[in-house]
């Protein structure tokens, strides 16, 4: 298919992405149980503006009204994760009935705009009864939890939805949420425990892709990862060797582990006496044939050497130019970086652009618009860069913006706005940006460029 940026694939996913804890609310109706983000967004500082998700963007009760706000987008494809705890409010044992009730009236809706539900079953609102038994994720029986919950939804879904992606992001939910203190649970912890909770994400991510395959027939299983490539800020061996760490860090320790089975030794070397305990068998069992692998890719990282997160010891330099609200670089380049890394060094039969977006601080005009031009330059340039990845043989086959609407933005609360549309947070009206009519173009199916 043709459009304003170039030419993609047929078949090609025009796609927008959200997760739960940052758009339902409703947090105590349905039967939900409560999980790691209530207990963290209630706990005093933890949250810019002591803000938090109880309310959200009501998606709730309104996602009757966002499906219809997906279908002017022209949207052929919708990322949106399941609470855990709306379907095992304790985390495992009793199934709530009400929970299984609202994600299938939305699957139901989608399929019936015309829009494919892929489905995140992890996007880091862990249950709080499995943090207060035995700490969450560094209690290897949580393991187990996991292949429960991803049975339940998938036999519950498995007939509607095709596409289940694992985990969000394992590496930021457990190094953010177990050692830099800045995400649920909130602990800081040393650099053992986010290695070993990383060690049962993965083998949950392993075994929860099996139950998947049996329970969904031609079903796509994949998992989601925040790639980066390194750039090191000078030429000083110094900086290299930061850049070279902080690559094993957020991308080899992942690739490696999810595609070959194994942790890069210079990293295994580094950490030490941190390592997680290896029971045998346990890199076979992570390392389970993928179907794609979702990227979420926003800028680009220039490494130097610095005291960040020892024993990796590095620090982000922040190059001059343009920056958005989260103070990250505006880069379009990255995703093309990114995606020759990845495909240049592991071949994953496919690859979707999970997420890319950009953080303003938008607001309605006078005319009742909001004209979000940064935002719209933001995802043109990127789509470019994906274009001519793509063009050169990389197998991308869908992307999808980050975010659908304005919502909860984990510790920033609600300031940072990434969406297509606009949410007054008072009052739950949407609006659609400048932005959501750009893309809406690029979606539509018969724009033909001549
Ligand atoms: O920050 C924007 C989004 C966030 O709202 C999503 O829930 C999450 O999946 C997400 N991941 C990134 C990229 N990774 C990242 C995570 C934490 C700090 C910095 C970057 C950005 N985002």
């Amino acid at each position: 298919m043709k459009n304003a940026i170039g030419e993609f694939p047929e078949g090609f996913l025009w796609g927008a992405a959200t997760a739960a804890y940052q758009i339902e609310g409703a947090v105590t109706e349905g039967g939900r149980g409560k999980n790691i983000w209530d207990t963290f967004t209630h706990t005093p500082g933890a949250i810019k503006n002591g803000e938090n998700g109880d309310i959200a963007c009501d998606h709730y009760h309104r996602w009757r009204e966002d499906i219809a706000l997906m279908q002017q987008l022209n949207l052929d494809a919708y990322r949106f994760s399941i609470a855990w705890s709306r379907i095992l409010p304790q985390g495992r044992g009793t199934v709530n009935q009400a929970g299984l009730d609202f994600y299938s009236r939305l699957i139901d809706g989608l399929l019936e705009a015309g829009i494919q539900p892929f489905v995140t079953l992890y996007h880091w609102d862990l249950p709080q009864a499995l943090q207060d038994e035995g700490k969450g994720w560094l209690r290897r029986g949580i393991v187990e939890d996991f292949v429960q919950y991803t049975d339940v939804v998938t036999r519950a879904f498995g007939d509607r939805v095709k596409h289940w992606t694992t985990f969000n992001e394992p590496g930021v939910f457990t190094w953010g949420g177990y050692v830099l203190g800045e995400d649920a649970p909130g602990w800081r912890m040393q650099p053992g425990a986010a290695l070993t909770a990383l060690h049962h994400v993965f083998l949950a991510h392993g075994a929860s892709a099996q139950v998947i395959r049996e329970n969904v027939p031609q079903s796509q299983v994949g998992i989601v990862l925040d790639i980066n490539v390194a750039e090191p800020a000078s030429e000083a061996p110094e900086d290299v060797a930061a850049a070279l760490r902080f690559d094993g860090m957020q991308n080899r320790w992942f690739l490696d582990a999810l595609l070959r089975g194994e942790y890069p030794a210079d990293m295994v070397a580094l950490f030490g006496e941190q390592m997680p305990r290896i029971e045998t068998g346990d890199m076979q069992r992570m390392a389970v044939p993928l179907d794609y692998l979702g990227i979420n890719i926003y800028r680009r990282s220039v490494i130097a050497h610095g005291d960040e997160l020892v024993p990796v010891n590095y620090c982000r330099v922040l190059p001059p130019g343009e920056h958005t609200l989260m103070g990250w670089e505006v880069y379009p380049k990255c995703i093309y970086d990114i995606l020759k890394y990845v495909n240049e060094r592991y071949g994953p039969p496919k690859i979707y652009i999970t997420e890319n977006g950009i953080a303003l601080p938008d607001e309605v005009s006078p005319d009742g618009h909001v004209h979000d031009e940064r935002r719209i330059a933001y995802l043109r340039d990127h789509l470019t860069y994906l274009q001519r990845a793509i063009a050169e043989g990389v197998p991308v086959r869908g992307y999808f913006v980050w975010t659908l609407m304005d919502n909860f933005e984990w510790a920033l609360g609600f300031e940072p706005r990434f969406g297509l549309i606009y949410v007054d947070h008072q009052t739950q009206q949407r609006i659609m940006k400048d932005s959501g009519y750009f893309y809406a173009d690029i979606a539509k199916k018969e724009t033909a460029v001549k």
